[in-house]
Parts: structure tokens; C-alpha cells; sequence
């Protein structure tokens, strides 16, 4: 005979006032080596956090102290108000049901079995499913997209198919509280939005997760907060756009990045930069769209003084230089070129060590395309041709094509050979 509580079978917890999740000065270590400490976090009733940081940073260990399979040497963690360390490990999984890092499992079990498993904290000793429990089994299936697979041993199932089988056991176990431990780590793109949909809408509907996530962009676009583990504690927390900053990530995971925004989100987007050497150049980008925001990214990751223009306001480079905060000569879209914007962009030109042309040429862009080409033509003198095309250099090897220009100061003020990306 089950035991169900809430309308949906689900217990939301929304009964009590203060955090679903409470965990304080948590302290664990394996042997004398301490792996975290200090760990503090709130996880309010209906909210989705985000555990991110590097390998080894403790993110499998803090879940397994919240789902008290780890005991730990100091502090505490409380589910709805309560220390789970006064509660037997069945209470427990009544109120915190959680899918494991891996997905192998030693036993031979149907994926409809292995679901079912999930039904066990609500199960006396000797009681068999109820209809409720069925119905629970049944739900959760579905809404992890595993009901076909009812019936194939999970073992015979693939990474990502086993992986939403282990979600589908944890919905099944009814539970205010999920901890999910890499979710998407074997899910194609399509698997791995949807199943951050699915725990999106749970929380929407009263539940509270939390979730060790490697993918940054996957964890910002969909949690409400990040927790930044690093380095034996709590970096950094909050906001996905307060935590994901170039500067908090370079101290976290030692990896320079830029960090921008995602298209049609306020969420943040961190893009990992290739370990290279600085490029201390001045470059100018002339040219419009992805492929000149494209440009002016690298260049800046590289380490490069970048401006940009004559760009029409609100394009992609305009808005990336923006963001980098390199100044962008803009004229307004669909706008001719004024005398003052193509004055300091041939300025800007002039003073840089390079000119780089990147940039789409469709239609309504016409008019800045045709400056530009004359500004390539200005800023470069004699070293571009008529017609203001270059041969094309792949993004990647921009800036050492960039560093391998004498600075603009030892050619004695001239401007260096333009330089083109591909698109
Ligand atoms: N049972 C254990 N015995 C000894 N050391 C352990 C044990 N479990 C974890 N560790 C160590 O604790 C540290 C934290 O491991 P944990 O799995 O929590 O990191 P993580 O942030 O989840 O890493 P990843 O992103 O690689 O999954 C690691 O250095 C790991 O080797």
C-alpha cells in the first residue's frame, strides 16, 4: 500500500515556511584529505540550482551528504526545516530522491522494474504496488520518454535512454526534493534540453532541485541560481549571471573564457578561449554580423586592443564590442555614413596595428559594406587592392596572423596589411 500525498501523488513541501534545502558549514573529507568545508546553502521551496565547478570539486560529494549516503565530518543539512541525520534513511528517500553520476547498474532489470524501484520508500516491508503506485510508475515513465523501453532489460539500453530511466525512478519516488547528479551528461542536445525542460516544469509545479551541471550554458539557461564549487568551498554563488563572470571562472576552472549572452535570454553565455599566448596588438574590425562579433571575440580573447566600425547600431558586432567593451563607431541601421563616424573609424584604423575585414555583405548593409571597403582601402593605403578583398585567414589562426605584424609604432605610424577571417 503506497503512501500518497499531494494532489498529483506529489508531496511538495510547501507546508512549512523557510528553505526546502538547508545546508550549513558542511565539511567532508575522505580520509585526512579534505575534499570541501564551509559549505553553506539555501535552496528555496520551487527553485532549480545549479552545483557547477570543476572535476573534483566536491559537487557528487555535497549530493551525497544532502541524500545522507555520506556522512559528514561537520555541519548540517536540513530538508524542510528538518536534520536528515535524526531521520532514517527511508524518511529520507521519501523527501529526497536523486539520480546517481553513472548509469551502470550490475543487476539485469527491466527498465519498468527498475522504475517501480522508485516506489520502495513508500512501501512497507511486505507491501505490494497499489494502483497508486502503478499510476506513479506509469506518470513518471512518460514524462521521462522512457514508456517504450518498459519492457527491454535496462542493461540493453543506451547511455543517455539508461540515464532517463534513472530519472523516470526518481519522479517515481514522489519527492519535494530531486538531486541530480550530472543529468544530461549522455544525452544528445535534444535529450538534454528536453530533460532540463522536464525539471524545469517540476520546479515550476513545486519542486525543488538542485543539480551538479558541467554544461555552463545548459546551467544558466535553466537555474535559478548556480553554486560555484572550487577549491574546497563555495567560490561563488547567485545569479547565474552574477557567478559566470570571465574573472570568477578563471579562478574556478583556471580557463580564460568569454562570457556574453544568450540569444533571446538574459542568461549568460561562456565560451571556453584556447590557451594561447597574448597578442598585444591594436586591431581595427571592419564589417558586420556573427562573423565580425566572431572577430572581435577572438581578437579579444587573445589579448588584442579591439575596435570596430563603421557598424550599423544594434548588429552583432556592435553589440559584442559592446559587451567587450570596445568602442564601436555605429551609425544608425539602414543609415548612411556620416562624416564624423567614417572620420574617427578611419582614426581608429590608422592607429591600429591591423585592419581586419569580417563581415556579411546582404542587403541593408550596403552602405556601411561600401565604407568599409573604402576604409579598408584608406586605413591600408597601398597594401590592399582595388577591389578591397583579401585573402581569407580562418578564425583560429586570426591572432598569430594579428601577432605576427610589427606593431603599428616600429613601422613608423603606417598602417599593417588587412587581414580577412573566413565567415
Ligand atoms: N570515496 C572516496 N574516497 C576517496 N576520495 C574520494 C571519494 N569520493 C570522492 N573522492 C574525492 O573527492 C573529490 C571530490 O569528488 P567529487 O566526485 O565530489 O567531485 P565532483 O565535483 O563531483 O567531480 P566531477 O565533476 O569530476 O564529477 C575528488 O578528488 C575525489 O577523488
Amino acid at each position: 500500500m503506497s503512501d500518497p500525498s499531494g494532489s498529483d501523488g506529489v508531496d511538495s513541501g510547501q507546508n512549512r515556511a523557510g528553505p526546502m534545502l538547508d545546508i550549513s558549514d558542511l565539511a567532508v573529507s575522505f580520509g585526512d584529505q579534505s575534499v570541501v568545508s564551509g559549505v553553506d546553502c539555501s535552496v528555496e521551496r520551487g527553485t532549480l540550482v545549479g552545483l557547477v565547478g570543476p572535476n573534483g570539486a566536491g559537487k557528487t560529494t555535497v549530493l551525497r551528504a544532502v541524500k545522507g549516503t555520506l556522512d559528514p565530518d561537520a555541519g548540517t543539512v536540513c530538508v524542510d526545516g528538518d536534520p536528515i541525520r535524526d531521520k532514517s534513511a527511508k524518511a529520507v528517500s521519501r523527501l529526497v530522491a536523486s539520480t546517481p553520476q553513472g548509469t551502470a547498474l550490475s543487476f539485469d532489470f527491466s527498465v519498468k522494474q527498475t522504475v517501480e524501484m522508485g516506489r520502495t520508500p513508500h512501501l512497507g516491508r511486505f507491501d505490494r504496488m497499489d494502483e497508486t503506485d502503478r499510476r506513479a510508475v506509469e506518470r513518471a515513465m512518460e514524462r521521462a520518454s522512457v514508456a517504450q523501453f518498459a519492457d527491454r532489460p535496462f542493461t540493453s539500453l543506451s547511455g543517455g535512454e539508461r540515464q532517463r530511466v534513472l530519472l523516470a525512478r526518481a519522479l517515481a519516488q514522489e519527492t519535494p526534493v530531486l538531486l541530480l547528479d550530472e543529468p544530461t551528461a549522455n544525452l544528445d542536445i535534444n535529450h538534454a534540453v528536453r530533460t532540463l525542460e522536464l525539471v524545469r516544469t517540476l520546479v515550476d509545479d513545486g519542486k525543488t532541485a538542485v543539480a551538479a551541471i558541467h554544461d555552463l550554458n545548459l546551467a544558466a539557461r535553466y537555474c535559478d541560481e548556480l553554486v560555484l564549487l572550487a577549491g574546497g568551498g563555495v567560490r561563488a554563488a547567485g545569479r547565474p549571471v552574477d557567478v559566470l563572470t570571465s574573472d570568477t571562472l578563471r579562478d574556478a576552472f583556471d580557463a580564460e573564457t568569454l562570457v556574453t549572452t544568450q540569444p533571446g535570454t538574459d542568461a549568460p553565455l561562456v565560451t571556453p578561449l584556447a590557451q594561447q599566448e597574448t597578442v598585444d596588438r591594436r586591431v581595427h574590425v571592419v564589417g558586420t554580423g556573427r562573423p565580425a562579433a566572431a572577430a572581435v571575440s577572438t581578437l579579444v580573447g587573445a589579448g588584442c586592443q579591439v575596435t570596430v566600425g563603421v557598424v550599423p547600431a544594434g548588429d552583432a558586432a556592435a553589440e559584442r564590442a559592446a559587451d567587450l567593451d570596445c568602442e564601436a563607431v555605429t551609425v544608425p541601421a539602414f543609415a548612411g555614413i556620416d562624416d564624423a563616424a567614417r572620420e574617427r573609424a578611419i582614426d581608429l584604423a590608422a592607429a591600429a596595428d591591423a585592419v581586419v575585414r569580417a563581415g556579411e555583405t546582404g542587403a541593408g548593409n550596403s552602405a556601411v559594406i561600401d565604407a568599409a571597403s573604402a576604409l579598408l582601402n584608406a586605413a591600408a593605403g597601398d597594401r590592399t587592392d582595388s577591389t578591397g578583398r583579401h585573402d581569407a585567414v580562418p578564425l583560429d589562426t586570426l591572432p598569430a596572423a594579428v601577432a605576427s605584424l610589427s606593431p603599428t609604432a616600429e613601422r613608423g605610424g603606417t598602417p599593417a596589411p588587412t587581414q580577412s577571417p573566413t565567415d
